[in-house]
């Protein structure tokens, strides 16, 4: 670590994702315990490909035992040809009586290279299948979770983790072919080597341990390097991403931290490079040890071997066998030893993602339930209390109040009163923890919460902006309508005007990342919104702050467009900090802390002279017409609109 990644970011930059915590993963195995955990992560893998693909599957697994097999054949006949050629007689003579053996060779070779093609071609074709099986079960998992688990910073976690599940359940397959074809041919070696001499398996292993630990290491190391230099290049990448981005300009240039920021850029590219040196040193000398050992063992392999022709104990032709089955056997386990490594770290993701799908399941919302009468007539909460899990303090307290259909409710009270909180239970987002939400008396832990979800139009202060089309933008208000109303939803919030100036309409991509797209400003955006949840055509109509970005006769406009969304059949619930669109709401509740505390029409609320005549008048003030001389009346023609939207007396008005 460079004293500028000290100095900057307080040590090595690494990543608080899910997955990251897996970045050392393929350092964590020794030789051993990799052959311990073998087992465990192939039998994973198999039994995801057997859900996928039994076929394909099968021919994997017999074109892999082919193999093995062909490989213990070739064996025997190198052993045959062997025998012959160094048996007595002339060289014709010697070389005739070894030709059948080399005609099976040949055979053997061309089988065991179809087996390897076999073998290929189902494996690709598993491959995709099992990402895609992987990945159908992750997502179709993930949509259905309780919001509370989204809100979850664990399980949010676990979710970020368990994307890289479908991927690597696809690389294990790639993976546990190449473990298992080298275990299988170190077998099939093994069995051929025992049967010839029995002191032969003992020295394959001799000499092939030594590789195969260089070959651990030498990877181990190899990823070391990588990491090291992954964490400087993700430093120094963010350095001159900053020296380079729009946002930080400003400052780069007049505060000179461009300056500053490339003083550490080269510090740390320093340091880097005097890193990478040190590694290349010493991957150098783990692999020279690695040969010196390795070469250690195949002296005393093939001294042992040459005591025991000399002292006639083995066959030349048997020890010749020996040393081709040494080195493919040695070859053999040096590649295990790497697949092993990446089915180990391919297997964490694919844990990570079995550990997702079984707590999505327990955190599932629930299919089926109660039906709820259609159509609803009234929405109840009696005593509704609710809690954030990291929250001691309730967000809603003994909360009892109805909304009932065909009428406009709006939900007034300052920042973290408990408004949106109210919103989300009201959908079925979350559930309360104390008290009684009911549709027309079911109460909401006992309904079929699809039929709730189906009711509900929600238009959030941060609703989505789907990078999709301007038409897909209003259309996904209902996406499996089979013919909506686009052009009445369009024309109801203004967003067909905003379409008509977009390069092509309707059709016109909403997102500036992507080449021929536009961008939509904040308060065309919320049209956009308004216009979905207009197309949505629910029964309860959730808008939360819907105005917020629009310019004040967009807003007096909206105000009373939402207000016509109500209808017998319907209720509008309006969340909103200005007052003046609430006025004209038939039931205003106020909350404080979680707590309803005033609830009535504007006029009634006034006349209280409470909490909400209080917030009505200070607001009112704030743009010093002194609201309280009047009503609070708020004019609905554009023309008498104050500059910024907000409630203007116009008596007063006309005393200033
Ligand atoms: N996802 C959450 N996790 C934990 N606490 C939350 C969460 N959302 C809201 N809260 C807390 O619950 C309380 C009520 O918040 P809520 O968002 O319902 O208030 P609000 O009246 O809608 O506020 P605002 O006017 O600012 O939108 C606040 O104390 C808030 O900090």
């Amino acid at each position: 670590m460079s004293d500028s990644e000290r100095e900057l970011f307080g040590g090595p930059l690494r990543y608080d994702t899910g997955w990251s915590d897996h970045e050392w993963a393929p350092l964590e195995l020794g030789l051993l315990s990799s052959v311990r955990a073998m087992p465990r992560m192939v039998a994973g893998t198999l039994r995801l490909a057997w859900r996928t693909d039994r076929p394909a599957l099968v021919t994997v697994g017999i074109a892999e035992a082919g193999q093995g097999l062909t490989a213990a054949l070739s064996l025997l006949v190198v052993n045959s040809v062997l025998g012959s050629l160094l048996s007595g007689g002339s060289a014709a003579d010697r070389v005739s009586d070894a030709l059948p053996a080399l005609v099976v060779g040949a055979v053997v070779a061309v089988v065991g290279a179809l087996l390897a093609s076999w073998s290929t071609s189902a494996a690709g074709r598993l491959e995709p299948k099992v990402e895609r099986a992987a990945n159908e079960e992750y997502l179709r998992a993930a949509v259905r979770v309780e919001l509370e688990a989204i809100e979850d910073g664990e399980f949010r976690r676990l979710i970020d983790t368990a994307q890289y599940g479908p991927p690597s359940a696809r690389n294990m397959i790639g993976a546990c072919v190449a473990t298992m074809n080298g275990a299988i041919s170190l077998l099939a070696v093994g069995g051929v080597l025992t049967v010839l001499h029995p002191l032969l398996l003992p020295m394959l292993l001799l000499i092939a341990a030594p590789r195969g630990w260089g070959a651990m290491r030498v990877s181990q190391r190899r990823y070391l390097s990588v990491m090291a230099w992954v964490e400087h290049l993700r430093a120094s990448r963010l350095i001159a991403g900053l020296l380079t981005s729009r946002s930080a300009a400003h400052e780069v240039r007049v505060h000179g931290v461009g300056r500053f920021l490339l003083r550490h850029y080269r510090n740390m590219a320093e340091s880097a490079e005097t890193e990478a040196t040190r590694l290349a040193r010493d991957k150098a000398a783990t692999e020279l040890l690695a040969a010196a050992l390795s070469g250690v063992a195949a002296l005393i392999t093939y001294g042992t071997m040459a005591a025991l022709i000399m002292s006639g104990r083995m066959d030349l032709a048997v020890a010749g066998t020996a040393v081709v089955a040494v080195r493919s056997g040695s070859a053999s386990l040096g590649s295990l030893v790497v697949t092993t490594n990446s089915l180990h770290e391919e297997s964490l993701y694919v844990r990570d993602m079995e550990r997702f799908l079984a707590e999505a399941g327990d955190r599932s919302i629930p299919y089926g339930g109660r039906p709820i009468p259609e159509p609803t007539k009234v929405i109840t909460l009696e005593d509704v209390s609710f809690s954030y899990p990291d929250r001691e303090t309730p967000a809603l307290t003994g909360l009892s109040l109805t909304i009932p259909m065909g009428s406009v409710v709006a939900l007034v009270g300052e920042n973290g009163s408990g408004k949106s909180t109210l919103v989300k239970l009201l959908a079925g987002l979350h559930l309360p923890d104390g008290g009684r939400l009911a549709w027309d008396g079911v109460d909401i832990r006992e309904a079929d919460r699809d039929q709730i979800f189906d009711r509900v139009s929600l238009l959030t202060q941060d609703f989505e902006r789907w990078p999709v089309t301007a038409r897909t933008n209003i259309e996904i208000g209902r996406p499996d309508a089979a013919e909506g109303d686009l052009d009445a939803a369009a024309r109801y919030s203004g967003a067909d005007r905003i379409a008509e100036t977009l390069p092509k309409g309707f059709h016109t991509l909403l997102a500036r990342v992507f080449r021929g797209a536009s961008e939509l400003s904040g308060g065309q955006w919320q049209k956009f919104g308004l216009a979905r949840a207009h197309y949505r055509d629910a029964q309860v109509i959730v808008v939360d702050e819907p105005t917020s970005a629009l310019d004040p006769e967009s807003e007096i406009e909206a105000f009373d467009r939402i207000r016509g969304l109500a209808g017998e059949r319907r209720a509008v619930v309006l969340v909103t900090h200005r007052m003046s669109g609430v006025r004209h709401a038939d039931l205003i509740y106020v909350l404080h802390e979680g707590r309803l505390v005033e609830q009535g029409d504007h006029e009634s609320l006034l006349a209280a002279e409470g909490r909400y005549a209080s917030m009505f008048h200070m607001q009112a003030e704030q743009y010093g017409h002194g609201a309280r001389a009047g009503n609070g009346a708020v004019p609905r023609q554009a023309g008498a609109t104050a500059r910024d939207g907000l409630p203007v007396d116009t008596s007063a008005e006309e005393t200033v």
